[in-house]
Formats: C-alpha cells, sequence, structure tokens
C-alpha cells in the first residue's frame, strides 16, 4: 500500500512500535518496582491496554487494493488505490499489475510451501531465513532481556539497572527514526554494512572490557569507569540495531516477496525470527556461564558472518517496485542463475535463439 519511494519508511513504522512497546514497558516496569509486593499486578495489568486498542483499532483499518482484488472487488480496489496515491496519478497501471500477480497468487497459493521451495523462489526463501535469523544473532535480545542483570554484574544498583534498561530501549527507539529518514533516501544495504561494522567494534571493545575487569572468574569488580564504558557501547550497538536490522528485518522481506509466495514467505521470516529469539534467550545463560567476556566475540563473529552475508548476497531493494523486483535477481551476480527472465523467454520465443540468462549489472 505504501508508495514505492517511501516504502521503507512506512514499514519501519513496525520496528517503531516494537520497540516503542518495550520502551514503555520497561518504564512501567520500573514505576512497578516502586510498589512494593502489587507492582507486578500493575506491569502485568497495563499489557492489557495495548490489546484493547489493537481489538478497538482493528474495525478501523481500511482495505488494502490487494484484499480488494482477492475479494473480486474491483471498483473498490481502484478507488482505493486513488484514494491512497492521490487522485491526480494515475493508478491504471498499477492496478493491472495487481490484479496480474493476483492471478499468479491464486494459481500458486493452493501448496503455498511447495511453490516457494521451488528454484526460482531460491534467492527469496534464502533471503527471508536469513535475514530474521540473523537478526537475533545480533544478540539484541540478550542486551534486551539481561541488561538489568548485566547492569547489576558490573556493580549498578537495581535501580540504576533499571534506568540503564530504559537508557538503551529509549536509544534503540529513537534510531528507528534514523532508518525511517535515512532507508529511502540511502538504501538498505548501506543501513545494514555501516551497522554491522559499528556493532563488530562495539562487541569487540565488550569483550576486552570484560575480559580485563572480570577475567573468567566473573568475581572481580568493575571500575565506574568502565560500567559506564559498557552502557554507552551497549547504546551503540542498540542504536545500530536500530536503524538496521531492527527494521530492515521486516522491510525487505515483505519487498522482495511476490504475492504468489508472500503468505508463506512472511510465514517463515516470522516463525525464523521467534524460533531464534527462543532458542538464544533459552541458551544465553549457559552460553554466558560458558564463554563469560567470549560471549560478546560469539556475538561479534555472527555479526561479521551476517555482514559479509548481506554484502555478497543482498541487493539494493530501495524505490523499486513490487512488479519489478524479478529484475534485481536478473541482475545480481549470484541470483541470476536461479531465476527465470521473462524477457529473455520472449526473445527466446521470437528468433529462436537459446539465450542463457546473463547478469546485466552486478548490484
Ligand atoms: O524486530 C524485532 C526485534 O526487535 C526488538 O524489539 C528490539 O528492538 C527485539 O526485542 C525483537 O526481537
Amino acid at each position: 500500500m505504501a508508495p514505492p519511494k517511501w516504502r521503507g519508511a512506512f514499514t519501519t513504522a513496525f520496528q517503531s512500535f516494537l520497540s516503542g512497546g518495550a520502551l514503555l514497558a520497561t518504564i512501567i516496569n520500573w514505576f512497578g518496582s516502586k510498589m512494593g509486593e502489587n507492582g507486578w499486578r500493575f506491569s502485568l495489568g497495563c499489557a492489557g491496554i495495548p490489546a484493547a486498542i489493537m481489538t478497538v483499532g482493528a474495525f478501523f483499518i481500511p482495505d488494502t487494493p490487494s484484499s480488494l482484488i482477492q475479494r473480486g472487488q474491483l471498483q473498490k480496489a481502484r478507488q482505493s488505490l486513488n484514494q491512497v496515491r492521490g487522485v491526480d496519478s494515475d493508478t491504471e497501471a498499477e492496478l493491472n499489475d495487481l490484479i496480474r500477480h493476483h492471478e499468479a497468487a491464486k494459481a500458486a497459493t493452493k501448496q503455498p510451501y511447495k511453490t516457494i521451495i521451488q528454484r526460482k523462489y531460491r534467492p527469496h526463501l534464502v533471503i527471508t531465513t536469513a535475514i530474521p535469523t540473523f537478526q537475533q544473532l545480533t544478540g539484541i535480545n540478550i542486551v534486551a532481556f539481561y541488561a538489568p542483570v548485566l547492569f547489576r554484574s558490573i556493580g549498578l544498583s537495581v535501580d540504576g539497572s533499571l534506568i540503564g534498561a530504559i537508557i538503551l530501549n529509549f536509544i534503540n527507539f529513537s534510531s528507528t527514526f534514523v532508518s525511517a529518514y535515512s532507508v529511502d533516501r540511502f538504501g538498505r544495504r548501506l543501513l545494514f554494512l555501516e551497522a554491522g561494522v559499528q556493532m563488530i567494534l562495539c562487541q569487540f571493545v565488550l569483550a576486552y572490557i570484560f575480559s580485563a575487569e572480570l577475567g573468567t572468574a566473573g568475581t572481580a569488580n568493575f571500575s565506574k569507569g568502565s560500567a559506564i564504558l559498557v552502557l554507552v557501547l551497549m547504546c551503540i550497538i542498540s542504536a545500530g540495531f536500530g536503524w538496521s536490522w531492527g527494521p530492515l528485518t521486516w522491510i525487505v522481506p515483505s519487498e522482495i516477496l511476490p504475492l504468489e509466495v508472500r503468505p508463506a514467505g512472511q510465514g517463515i521470516c516470522i516463525a525464523s525470527n521467534f524460533l531464534m529469539t527462543f532458542i538464544l534467550s533459552q541458551a544465553f545463560l549457559s552460553i554466558l556461564c560458558k564463554m563469560k567476556y567470549g560471549v560478546f566475540l560469539f556475538y561479534a563473529g555472527w555479526v561479521l558472518i551476517m555482514t559479509v552475508f548481506m554484502g555478497l548476497f543482498m541487493p539494493e531493494t530501495k524505490g523499486i517496485r513490487l512488479q519489478e523486483m524479478d529484475k534485481i535477481w536478473q541482475g545480481h551476480w549470484f541470483w541470476y542463475r536461479f531465476v527465470e527472465d521473462p524477457s529473455l523467454n520472449y526473445a527466446n520465443m521470437i528468433d529462436g535463439n537459446q539465450n542463457h540468462n546473463q547478469p546485466g549489472h552486478s548490484l
């Protein structure tokens, strides 16, 4: 529904609300911690408020043009598209594209999971699974879930640890706005690559500080200066995450998945993310006890791998219309061999040439 030019900024709102919710929850918990034994009831009760807003708000969400087309309401779809794009814009071409994709989707949705494992969807499947899995391997939820515990272990008071967690969440939330501003101007790849380097460097320095202050015994006391440095470095990691892997994990799959495999792809994307969140949060304490400061090197290693992966396999998708997304795979140095090039096939049909796909240009 979002115009391609501003699609990244619009989709970033999803992550802004997620991290905004986490920030609010941390603040509520901080108030809860001051309320004595009923504090947890207050914290838990507040969780019902957004659920109520969502339930009521659902009645006011407008239908998207795609959904109207799926239900055969073409006239309403046209009106809806005109409403979104403005009455002056020529929306007929876009409407026809959407109808064409819908026809393809209808043919494929009988067996969506069987469809998405076809060879021509390999780039979509790999990227849609890799990004949400990697997102968790940045270690962000370890920072999110265990920040107060980590802050306690470096000598901060209970109150100080909760405030530290609020600061971290605030940085994470604010940086999603940096992403909203830059993602459609500078592109997705730049944000992935820049934030990757930023997070790796901070994780290395964190490993060094923890090893120098705590060694492997984990019993020494942190100096105040080091404790502050730890908080600052974690904030820098949080900021990098907030303007890259946080929102881009939802933006990229939503823009690369063609309609015919979109439901299956989105399902795989969310499932990979939640599965990885579950595994890492369950394993974290054991990993921490075994690896001590090495846990930061563990995550730095993963961020290095995923940054190289993005550099090699993730084409730029900024401003590309969904209907034209095929072209970016056809022009990619690696993925071109998996996708079909309809224009070449058409050419073959006309002049009988047996052309093979050639990468047009490397993205
Ligand atoms: O994108 C979702 C991820 O982002 C966070 O909300 C942090 O900002 C994580 O808790 C979650 O796993």
